[in-house]
């Protein structure tokens, strides 16, 4: 059995018959099947006789899921549907994007991953095991896709995933999750995607305990094998599919900026975690920046949560605060970053390579407030003594923006930016609605998961999602349509500034950034942006001329039913 995309004429060829058509998602259509296609695939009684169209198809699915008891349940619904029918599941999932993100995506993504091993219904994507390094090539080669048919990778280890931790093997439902926006969001098209579990163990004694865990029951690998075993992937997949872009997805914090750093110069590749979300950050603040009036070069940063996500923010911001007029040093200087045992400083132990540009000098803070039980100077300390007007959460703390700490930022910033980001929605620093009250409306505020608006003294104030979610998708179609061959900082710039572009931040009670049921404009733009970019920097292998827009919206696949022809 054969099927096989014809782009000449757009649409399938396949030599499948009857339930094997049934059974693949990318040629099932079901009900909508027509007369001369049920005769041709061998479908005659295989199906009831009325045909429907896609659009009656996508009611009833509508029906059925808002029938479902649970958001868990919501998501579990979707899964069968994407596995039962890839154009119907998208064309549900477009319609209704700001409705089924969060079933598809944050936060309800999260409850199906910690649940992965008991709603596990069927497989989708590629398992690779760190016990198996042999088998990662058969297994891409499962897929049955050539050189040329892949445009996206995405790849986790499932060691942080969101805010909650180590799900092992569960992880793979975050790439899957991610390539699931990747196509709604942006048009990628999910023939030409793969979603990948970087099997490696885990260290979660509920999962190596739990008889019907799915993935390796063994502890997390050593640094060695581990980094044998990544390279072994990314070695493969880039010799088997040259073009494909290879998003790095929820790696912890020992792993994700090394391995990163490892290949960013001469592979294909993307950490979301770290590059996505500083976009996303950068965007947002850019877009406070224009509400509050107070010009970048001017704020003082707290960024709470000094791991991948948070540093990787405050990366990006610290080069746009330099490029704004201060300079690498004076920049990196307006920023300080809060972790585990309190304010970063250069006489702690332990502190990780990417953190130690943030660590304050020791005598700077030699008279700050410590908290002997937390073994360092604790946030509201720092934000008593810094006067921030921006602070971000990137801890996967829940309720660490505590009113003490909001309230002593209120104090000194007439729009205080107050970005929680941690996922999922119960890990936010702290909801919208305790913010805007704290600050008397005046807080700027997005948040990594979606919160409803919020409205006070008459004004409603639209929350608006700092989540990657903004940024990765068009950053991918961007890459594709520009055949790029690297992510560069320019291009992750080009996608903040682009995010930014699509709001006026300065009415009242407006959202500082897109909101998601305009996600794919928000995509078109930071492809183009992205596709412009590229070449600037010199990765685009197309020329990128005026007609990128165009070129864009053309790439983008869109959830219709194409020809399916019998061989
Ligand atoms: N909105 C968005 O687009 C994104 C949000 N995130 C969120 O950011 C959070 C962190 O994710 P990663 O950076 O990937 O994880 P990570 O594990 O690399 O970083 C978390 C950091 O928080 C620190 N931390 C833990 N407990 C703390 C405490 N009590 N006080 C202060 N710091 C503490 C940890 O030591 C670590 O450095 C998660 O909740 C995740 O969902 C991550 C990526 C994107
Ligand atoms: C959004 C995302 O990538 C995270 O929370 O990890
Ligand atoms: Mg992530």
């Amino acid at each position: 059995m054969n099927t096989r995309w014809n782009p000449q004429t757009r649409g399938f060829e396949t030599s499948a018959r009857g339930r094997a058509v049934l059974a693949d998602p990318r040629l099932n259509r079901g009900t909508a099947f027509t007369a001369p296609e049920r005769r041709a695939l061998g479908l005659d009684g295989l199906i009831p006789p009325r045909v429907l169209t896609l659009d009656q198809q996508a009611d009833r699915a509508y029906g059925q899921y808002t029938a479902q008891p649970s958001d868990l349940a919501k998501n579990v619904y979707l899964t069968a549907l994407h596995d039962r029918n890839e154009v119907l599941f998208y064309r549900l999932v477009s319609d209704h994007l700001s409705e089924m993100l969060p079933i598809v995506y944050t936060p309800t993504v999260g409850t199906a991953i910690e649940r992965y091993s008991n709603e596990y219904r069927r497989p989708r994507g590629i398992y690779l095991s760190v016990d198996a390094p042999e088998d990662i090539e058969p297994a891409l080669r499962a897929s049955e896709l050539t050189a040329a048919d892949v445009d996206l990778v995405v790849a986790t280890d499932g060691e942080a995933i969101l805010g909650i931790g180590d799900w092992g093997v569960g992880g793979i439902d975050i790439s899957v999750g991610k390539l699931a926006v990747y196509t709604a969001a942006a048009g990628i098209d999910p023939a030409r995607t793969l979603a990948v579990v970087l099997d490696v163990g885990t260290n979660r004694e509920q999962l190596l305990d739990d008889p019907l865990y799915l993935g390796n029951r063994h502890p997390r690998v050593d640094t060695g094998t581990y980094d044998a075993f990544i390279d072994a992937y990314v070695t493969t997949v880039s010799r088997l599919f040259p073009d494909a872009l290879l998003h790095f997805e929820d790696f912890g914090p020992a792993n994700a900026r090394r391995i990163l750093d490892r290949y960013r110069h001469d592979r294909f590749v993307f950490n979301d975690d770290i590059q996505g979300t500083g976009a996303v950050n950068l965007a947002a603040v850019l877009s406070g920046v224009r509400a509050s009036g107070l010009p970048l070069r001017e704020h003082r940063v707290v960024v709470f949560g000094a791991g991948t996500a948070g540093i990787g923010v405050a990366d990006q911001l610290r080069d746009a605060l330099a490029a704004d007029g201060l300079g690498h040093e004076d920049a990196t200087r307006r920023f300080w970053a809060v972790d585990r045992y309190g304010l970063l400083t250069q006489d702690q132990d332990g502190l990780r390579d990417f953190q130690q540009p943030y660590a304050r000098p020791a005598d700077e803070v030699a008279d700050w407030r410590r908290d002997d039980k937390l073994g360092g100077i604790p946030l509201e300390e720092v934000v008593r003594r810094v006067r921030p007007t921006v602070l971000i959460g990137t801890s996967g703390q829940g309720g660490a923006f505590t009113e003490a700490v909001v309230r002593a930022m209120a104090a000194h910033a007439d729009r205080p930016i107050i970005l929680p980001m941690s996922n999922p929605t119960r890990l936010a620093e702290a909801v919208p609605a305790e913010l805007l009250d704290w600050t008397d409306g005046r807080a700027l505020v997005a948040t990594g998961s979606p919160f409803e608006p919020v409205t006070r003294d008459g004004v409603t104030h639209l929350i608006g999602q700092a989540n990657n979610a903004l940024v990765f998708p068009g950053l991918g179609l961007g890459a594709v349509v520009a055949r790029a061959t690297r992510v560069t900082d320019g291009m992750l710039a080009a996608a903040a500034h682009a995010v930014a572009a699509q709001v006026d931040p300065t009415a009242p009670g407006a959202s500082i950034l897109p909101l998601t049921n305009e996600l794919r404009r928000t995509s078109t733009a930071v492809a183009v942006a992205v596709a412009r970019a590229a070449a600037e920097d010199g990765v685009a292998r197309t020329t990128i001329d005026a007609t990128i827009e165009e070129r864009v919206r053309e790439a983008m696949w869109e959830p219709v039913y194409r020809p399916v022809t019998a061989v």
